[in-house]
């Protein structure tokens, strides 16, 4: 545990890391979860796709039909939901109240946290996620990383550069409550843990949001 003062309140509150793929919010929540062990839990959420050889209903995903998952939407459950590839995949609000009093840490993309911004403060209690943004320092290094680890065709990359470019325009916006800029890995990773461990002065401690061409996205 460090020996700063940390601000207990915060810990309440959910911490959803937004960011485009390939920027480095798994690298950095590995070592952030390494760093502070049963101190933040990751919710688990449901979907409509068949679970894969391994996985468990509970542990990977809550695996529900889709009778069940429509019926769980229609009742207000979903902090945010989304179809893709023709399977529907959400966070309920129950697997977020689940992991108290661990911190939650969300990582959801653009639409998902549209829409728990519409909803959290209408919650029972209200919730107050802290929005942080997780930019690369560059375009072009935002390229080389995603394609560095070697885990997507060019057609995905694609997908998800057209999807950072809407994350990138959103965060412009000046909208999240902390930018950090991943450029050097051990720097990065101090500010995460001070803003995660909610750390005096954790609201002061990010960066500007870099300058960026979004048209090196096209
Ligand atoms: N500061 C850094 N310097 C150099 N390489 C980095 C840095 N941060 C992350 N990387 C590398 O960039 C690649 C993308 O990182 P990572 O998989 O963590 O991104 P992500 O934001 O979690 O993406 P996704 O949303 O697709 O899961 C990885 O290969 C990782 O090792």
């Amino acid at each position: 545990m460090s020996a700063q003062a940390i601000d207990a309140s915060v810990l309440n509150r959910p911490l959803v890391m937004c960011g485009p793929s390939g920027t480095g919010k798994s690298t950095l929540l590995a070592t952030l979860f390494k760093d502070h062990p049963d101190q933040f839990g990751f919710s688990v959420s449901h979907t409509t796709r068949k679970p894969r050889p391994g996985e468990e209903n509970g542990r990977e995903y809550h695996f529900v039909d889709r009778e069940e998952f429509m019926d769980r939407v229609g009742k207000g459950e979903f902090l945010e939901w989304a179809e893709f590839g023709g399977n529907c995949y959400g966070t309920t609000f129950a697997a977020l109240t689940a992991l108290h009093p661990k911190r939650c840490i969300l990582d959801i993309e653009l639409q998902g946290v549209l829409q728990l911004r519409a909803k959290a403060a209408q919650q029972t209690p209200p919730l107050n996620p802290v929005y942080l943004f997780l930019s690369p320092p560059s375009i072009s290094t935002l390229k080389s990383r995603l394609s560095g680890r070697g885990t997507e065709t060019e057609a995905s990359i694609r997908k998800r550069l057209d999807a950072a470019k809407a994350e990138l325009k959103y965060a412009q916006e000046g909208k999240h409550d902390v930018y950090i800029v991943n450029d050097d890995l051990k720097v990065a990773g101090e500010k995460l843990d001070k803003v995660a461990m909610g750390i005096a002065g954790w609201e002061e401690c990010g960066d500007k949001l870099p300058e960026l061409d979004l048209t090196e996205l096209d």
